[in-house]
């Protein structure tokens, strides 16, 4: 059972504004006689029985009197010390059936009847106060406003309160740095996220609880003891994790990938069904289509799809966009020696060739030239194809995957693409929604790119909650690589073993893609961008124009060097001669 399901049952029941005859029949719906009377707040203000009365009262109320008012007649509560006989007089005195006991936090622990004392109502409250002081870790329940309902021993002793001390306060003022009130606001759990509390390493866990899809309080625990024990554990999962990975890269480099279907972080209801229909994309041979905003991770669910599919070839990868439109065509079918002047001797293997029983991806294909559309569509119907100036015809048996960014209808419209070649494209089709429409994948997709970089040499043990924070306040037009990017410049700059808040640039307000200014100089970011781009032609006159080898020294992806020679107008034709 959840303990939204017990807040259901028994602590949000009736108000003050309720008439008695309007909440007798939801004494059917639970489990015990007695209901608590909540305020706005949820705040528990007395005890409702079964058969007539409200708290203890001098009155007997009738059914259409208002809670309110029966509560405002004289509320008189017992004490656990009370001595029962003279409890048992004045219930009689008053002519009352029941009456709560509460403690000193004013929390009923069980009713006082004339004859017994009976514990129906404070049953589950005690179980679940139980539940929360058998935990090991600090736990705390709030309510909406983030005021807290319940706190347990392990919350106490760590931030050295009382329990009177911590509870009905709000969190916001007592413990600002946990941000309870974000994941009340946004619904976002967070789990396991490193903290320091007075200089000791924590993990912060907050879960919202809903009710009718509106989050109505939030559990948050503090784990911060066993950590050592927690990390011994963690070392011998991340052996095992290197021994799949070892597997794993030996398929990738079979197939000519790098990801799988697997490394797409991020549960996200959006994000998972995808996931599922890039699993059945690969299942047969039919063109698939991947729209998505730049960044989305187009060309990771092309490689997924690719690893997962039956094809024993090669993953080949053509950016469109990238390739100057004269030379695109001898990129995609190839040619035979001196098929043109200028053509390499011996002649060159085309895409699609390379590509044979394996997987072509042509990304960015919302800019390919008009007059190259007619002939891939031709490629497509008729599977086949003959590399410029040869009379070989080759039989085509790749899988075809389209990506673009741009929208296909709209460039069909504008008679800029092929209205034919689109309805040839769109079999299958995937829409990566953009970050800022699944932000709960947040904190997988973070921790997805920490263990890369780790693995690419740094050390980073994750996020700080501060920093996670601000990563969630962030809009992220340039998606996964924005944030791919804002992480690698964190990693650089961190000093602790944490990404820290301070680690993070100040986004800009309007959001806008690549538009963030680190807090301390603007000249910063002009610095990174010509560094980024020395770096770039440096790399590319050594390894003479070739992009594999260039992208390599860089330690980076090929479309990912297309995309930032792109940024910073690097021609591919001036490259190669330089
Ligand atoms: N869900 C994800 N989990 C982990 N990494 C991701 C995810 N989505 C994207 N990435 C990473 O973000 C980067 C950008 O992804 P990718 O190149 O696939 O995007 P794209 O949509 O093809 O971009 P573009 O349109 O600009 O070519 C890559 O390094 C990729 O590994």
């Amino acid at each position: 059972m959840l303990i939204s399901d017990l807040m259901t049952t028994n602590f949000i029941c009736c108000t003050k504004e309720q008439t008695l005859k309007e909440v007798r029949p939801m004494f059917t719906k639970t489990y015990s006689n007695i209901l608590p009377v909540v305020d706005d707040s949820n705040k528990l203000i007395g005890i409702i029985t079964k058969n007539k009365i409200f708290q203890i009262l001098t009155t007997q109320p009738s059914l259409d009197m208002t809670i309110d008012k029966i509560y405002n007649a004289n509320p008189i509560f017992l004490n656990p010390t009370d001595h029962v006989e003279e409890t048992r007089k004045l219930l009689l005195k008053y002519n009352v059936g029941h009456a709560p006991v509460v403690n000193e936090d004013m929390i009923p622990v069980g009713v006082m009847s004339t004859k017994q004392l009976l514990s129906s109502y404070s049953t589950v409250y005690s179980q679940l106060s139980s539940v929360l002081e058998f935990a090991y870790d600090a736990i705390i329940l709030v309510n909406q406003k983030a005021e807290i309902t319940m706190v347990n021993k392990g919350f106490t002793d760590l931030f050295g309160l009382t329990r009177k001390e911590a509870l009905n306060k709000s969190t916001t003022e007592l413990f600002p740095e946990l941000n309870i009130e974000m994941v009340i606001k946004t619904g976002i759990s967070i789990h396991n996220t490193p903290h320091i509390i007075d200089g000791q390493q924590s993990l912060l866990s907050i879960l919202p609880i809903r009710e009718n899809g509106e989050v109505i309080s939030a559990i948050c625990k503090v784990t911060y003891r066993g950590l050592t024990h927690l990390h011994e554990a963690l070392t011998k999962v991340k052996k095992l994790e290197k021994k799949l990975s070892y597997y794993q890269n030996e398929i990738n480099e079979m197939k000519g990938t790098k990801y799988t279907l697997f490394d797409i972080a991020g549960e996200s209801e959006r994000i998972r069904k995808v996931k599922h229909e890039a699993t059945l994309a690969s299942k047969s041979m039919s063109t698939v289509l991947i729209i998505g905003e730049s960044g989305t991770g187009k060309e990771l669910f092309a490689q997924g799809i690719h690893a997962t599919s039956s094809q024993k070839g090669t993953f080949v990868q053509v950016n469109c966009a990238a390739i100057p439109p004269e030379l695109l065509e001898s990129e995609l079918f190839g040619y035979e020696d001196g098929a043109f002047t200028g053509a390499k001797k011996g002649g060159m293997k085309g895409k699609f060739e390379l590509a044979q029983n394996g997987t072509i991806f042509l990304d960015e294909i919302g800019d390919m030239p008009i007059t190259l559309q007619t002939k891939i569509l031709r490629v497509l119907q008729e599977k086949e194809f003959q590399p410029i100036g040869s009379p070989r015809t080759i039989h085509l048996n790749t899988k075809i995957i389209a990506a673009t960014n741009q929208n296909l209808e709209k460039l069909v419209a504008e008679g800029k693409f092929r209205e034919d070649l689109y309805y040839r494209l769109n079999i299958i089709r995937l829409d990566i929604p953009p970050l800022r429409e699944r932000m709960d994948d947040l904190p997988d997709i973070i921790q997805a790119v920490i263990q890369r970089l780790s693995d690419s040499g740094f050390y980073i043990r994750g996020v700080t909650h501060s920093a996670l924070t601000k990563l969630m306040k962030h809009a992220w037009p340039g998606n996964v690589r924005e944030l791919q990017n804002v992480l690698e410049r964190a990693a650089n700059l961190k000093t602790g073993d944490y990404i820290d808040a301070e680690d993070i640039p100040t986004f800009n307000q309007n959001n806008e893609k690549n538009d963030f200014v680190h807090q301390s100089t603007s000249t910063y970011k002009d610095k990174i961008l010509s560094t980024e781009r020395d770096m770039i032609i440096s790399a590319l006159k050594e390894a003479k124009g070739n992009k594999t080898k260039a992208s390599q020294l860089l330690g980076i992806s090929r479309p990912w060097l297309y995309n930032k020679m792109k940024k910073y107008n690097l021609e591919y034709s001036i490259i190669e001669k330089e």
